[in-house]
């Protein structure tokens, strides 16, 4: 797209998730995960192409809606946001208060009279302390910008909460906050995809982890499954693991490949010690179990998919053949 190039930022990503879920979508900077979820929320810039389907559980498709329809019914109403930069999305010039009342006439009708009551009962739904709600976001702080950000994103009950690196910049303690509070808020009528550099956040909060390389999703797993035994399947996603200062502090040895110029075959194919000849075609997500097709969450594929479980890799990691990590 840029300077005339041709970039496929995400490719073949399929993925349910269903009310009541949180899916954690990692990967390195630059793989696509905030692509992907620009796709969701219908901000993709003019000129990007899109191919596939995003369905809400009523069908809406969020790839092919028009801009009305985005903003009308989709935006803050079915699809929230918690934005990766909370001081940068929030207005500078007006206070907390303001833009929660606004946001609640706007997307709850909350009528004049009852909005103090009600920008109040916001703010507490997510633990934003109501003595700050005359202040503006540069008075702040990091954590407070989040939780007002929070706030704003919870105003539509939307049953699909977005959050694309909703904790860069802050510290480790701020971060487990964060991300805990955003859990709380998933439930009976609700899921979240987070999106994440962070495994340690990823492990804290996800029931499910979606692991994105080069533009594609190359592995989708039980949290409990990835994160402890048997471990990832996917070279690169135990490369990732195993890359942690808490665990194995072994980088993965190379750089992945520009989105511009990506190889024909598997994209990791190069910093991976176990490809042969048959990696030069691009592996199909594989392994997957059937999944019940969730109420309130998104999928990226208008056909029946099965993506609850998977790995696109010719040469997976079987607990079999290794010895499970300590
Ligand atoms: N509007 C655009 N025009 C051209 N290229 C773009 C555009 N938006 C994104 N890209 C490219 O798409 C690729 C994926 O970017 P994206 O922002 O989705 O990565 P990311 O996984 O969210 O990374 P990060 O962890 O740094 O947020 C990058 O190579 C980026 O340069
Ligand atoms: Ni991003």
């Amino acid at each position: 797209m840029r300077g005339g190039t041709h970039v496929a930022a995400v490719t073949d990503a399929r993925f349910d998730l269903a009310a009541g879920e949180c899916l954690a979508l990692v990967g390195e900077s630059g793989c696509g995960k905030s692509v992907l979820a620009s796709a969701l929320l219908g901000l993709l810039p003019e000129n990007a192409e899109t191919a596939g389907a995003a369905l809400l559980g009523d069908g809406t498709d969020l790839l092919t809606a028009d801009e009305r329809t985005l903003a009308r019914t989709v935006r803050g109403r079915r699809v929230g946001l918690v934005p990766q930069s909370p001081a940068a999305h929030l207005t500078p010039v007006r206070t907390v208060r303001s833009q929660l009342e606004e946001t609640l006439r706007e997307l709850a009708g909350v009528r004049r009279p009852d909005l103090r009551k009600a920008a109040a009962a916001a703010a507490e739904r997510a633990s934003f302390p109501l003595g700050h709600l005359d202040r503006y976001p540069h008075e702040l702080s990091g954590g407070l910008a989040q939780r007002a950000a929070t706030a704003l994103a919870l105003i539509g009950d939307a049953p699909l909460l977005l959050a694309d690196e909703p904790t860069t910049g802050l510290d480790r303690e701020l971060v487990d906050r964060t991300v805990d509070e955003l859990r709380r808020h998933v439930g009976d009528e609700r899921a979240l995809l987070l999106i994440t550099h962070d495994l340690a956040a990823a492990e804290r909060i996800a029931d499910r982890v979606a692991v994105m390389y080069a533009s594609r999703v190359v592995e989708i797993a039980a949290a409990d499954d990835f994160f402890g035994d048997p471990g990832p399947r996917h070279p690169y996603a135990r490369g990732l693991l195993n890359a942690l200062p808490e665990r194995e502090f072994t980088p993965i040895p190379g750089m992945p490949p520009e989105l511009s110029a990506l190889p024909g075959g598997c994209a990791f194919a190069a910093r991976c010690d176990r490809a042969d000849t048959a990696c030069g075609t691009v592996p199909a997500l594989t392994g997957g179990v059937p999944l019940s097709t969730g109420a309130g969450g998104a999928s990226t594929e208008a056909v029946p998919v099965s993506a609850g479980a998977g790995v696109a890799c010719h040469h997976p990691v079987t607990a079999a053949l290794e010895a499970p990590r300590a």
